[in-house]
């Protein structure tokens, strides 16, 4: 439409959208004192010049506080979200709503300055209330409610992690091929009784959690648990996902630990033998020529890879890239994930691995939330990202099949649980979260 056909009114309107969008404070302030009906008339894009009402959205449906947190705008956006008129509640940002993803649950205070200290930790081993895990091939020995049978119907909180004492598993700690490591102490809760036993409990340092791997005949562990229906997770990725958010917690941190001392038993850098120190978080090579006793080796260190999870969203900013591999369960579509390379930020590995496995480019980049996957030791980096070009050409390597997906499509799925076009992966993986991060944005529409 050219300014010929426009009328007065809307020529105004345009003058006033184009001062806006240059800048030019002193012409958008004349226009203003004028005509103060301008300030929440939409063009034609449907964008506002300023917003004034925060709930107004423009033709993608995006809010004020949607565009400046996509576009990285992060003073804007917290003016706009910390305002005392409730949009901090609507507009969820990661300022205002730290995210909680499973397997990212603290209850255990790390106390990394006690880890030097050999005689404590010694002295706390053998500790009548220190509480030990049991694992096998890096899997916690837990119990369910239910029968093996129906495994696959347990819901989160249907399995129970197995605690023991010194007492049940001292003969296992004498044995060259145990690894033990040193979990944390439990955290204390607020004091809320007065009695005085209580009080001298209190006083008491709570519990010490050790975790323990062992080699030993997994059938002959189960016998010395004084518990039915107990058992050795088959399939990490799945069973590990029915433990309470505490639980969860804690074996993130101890299959990661542990993962590590199974597959770096030898020393990275000359090949030769290792020993473990400071209650688990070190290796230490027993060659006394070897470069790693020189100076600080990341090698001697338990790892954490970093993998970067996005969700992709479209420049209409109503719909989002998802993907399938080829061993996802039917219909289940998730956010593209890729490693980090070295030499390479977060944003730069979001843009590569989407166009790698989508052929969809990627502008702006946004940090989310994080969550620790101990499969064995990632650190899913979850983002969101919006698309700049939209044809889809997968990498058939990889990805079975990728798809922009409507929001309507996502709701559907992820609140009316319509399984008819796609499923969203588990509520405890950040792929879901991250979805329905995105979903809540716009709440308040
Ligand atoms: N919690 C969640 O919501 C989700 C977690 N994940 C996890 O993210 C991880 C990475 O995702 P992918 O798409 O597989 O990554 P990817 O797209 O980078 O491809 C994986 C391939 O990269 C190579 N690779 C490079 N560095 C590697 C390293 N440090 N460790 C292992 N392989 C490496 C291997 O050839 C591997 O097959 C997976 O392990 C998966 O378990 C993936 C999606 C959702
Ligand atoms: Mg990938
Ligand atoms: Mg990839
Ligand atoms: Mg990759
Ligand atoms: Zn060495």
């Amino acid at each position: 439409m050219t300014s010929l056909q426009l009328s007065a009114k809307e020529e105004m309107l345009e003058t006033f959208l184009d001062a806006a969008a240059r800048g030019d404070l002193s012409q958008v302030s004349t226009l203003l004192s004028n005509t103060p009906s301008l300030i929440n008339q939409t063009g034609h894009s449907g964008w506002t010049a300023l917003i004034c009402d925060k709930f107004s959205v423009n033709s993608s449906s995006q809010t004020a506080y949607d565009i400046a947190t996509f576009w990285g705008h992060r003073h804007i956006a917290g003016l706009l979200g910390r305002a005392a008129d409730g949009c901090g509640r609507i507009l969820p940002g990661a300022d205002l709503h730290p995210h909680e993803n499973y397997f990212s649950r603290e209850t255990l205070d790390r106390q990394s300055g006690r880890r030097t200290d050999k005689v404590w930790l010694e002295a706390k081993q053998s500790d009548s209330e220190t509480v030990y895990l049991l694992f096998s091939n890096l899997s916690p020995m837990v119990r369910t409610y239910l029968f093996n049978l129906l495994w696959l119907l347990l819901q989160q909180g249907d399995m129970k992690l197995c605690l023991f004492r010194f007492e049940e598993v001292k003969d296992l700690l004498q044995k060259p091929s145990t690894v033990t490591i040193f979990l944390g102490i439990e955290k204390t809760k607020s004091p809320s009784s007065s009695s005085s036993s209580e009080k001298a409990e209190s006083l008491s340092e709570p519990p010490v959690w050790f975790a323990i791997n062992t080699d030993e005949d997994a059938a002959a562990l189960l016998e010395r648990c004084r518990e039915k229906n107990c058992s050795f997770p088959r399939s990490p990725n799945r069973d590990l996902l029915k433990l309470s958010e505490e639980e969860a917690g804690v074996v993130a941190q101890a299959r990661s630990v542990l993962a590590w001392h199974s597959r770096y038993s030898f020393c990275p850098t000359c090949g030769g033998a290792t020993k473990m120190e400071e209650g688990g978080y070190k290796r230490s090579c027993l060659n006394s020529e070897c470069r790693s006793l020189q100076g600080v080796h990341n090698t001697c260190y338990p790892r954490v890879d970093p993998v970067v999870i996005m969700l992709v969203i479209h420049p209409d900013g109503n719909q989002c890239l998802l993907g399938r591999k080829k061993v996802f369960p039917v219909r289940m579509f998730s956010c593209l994930a890729g490693f980090v390379e070295p030499g390479e930020t977060l944003e730069e590995a979001v843009r590569r691995e989407t166009e790698e496995e989508s052929g969809v480019t990627v502008g702006p980049v946004q940090y989310v939330s994080c969550q620790p996957w101990p499969m064995p030791s990632n650190l899913m980096i979850g983002c969101l990202a919006v698309a700049v070009s939209t044809d889809i050409k997968v990498d058939e390597k990889e990805i079975e099949e990728a798809r922009w997906f409507p929001r309507q499509q996502v709701i559907d799925s992820l609140f009316r649980g319509d399984r008819s076009v796609f499923v969203i992966p588990p509520r405890q993986t950040i792929a879901h979260q991250l979805v329905r991060h995105w979903i809540c944005m716009n709440s308040n529409l």
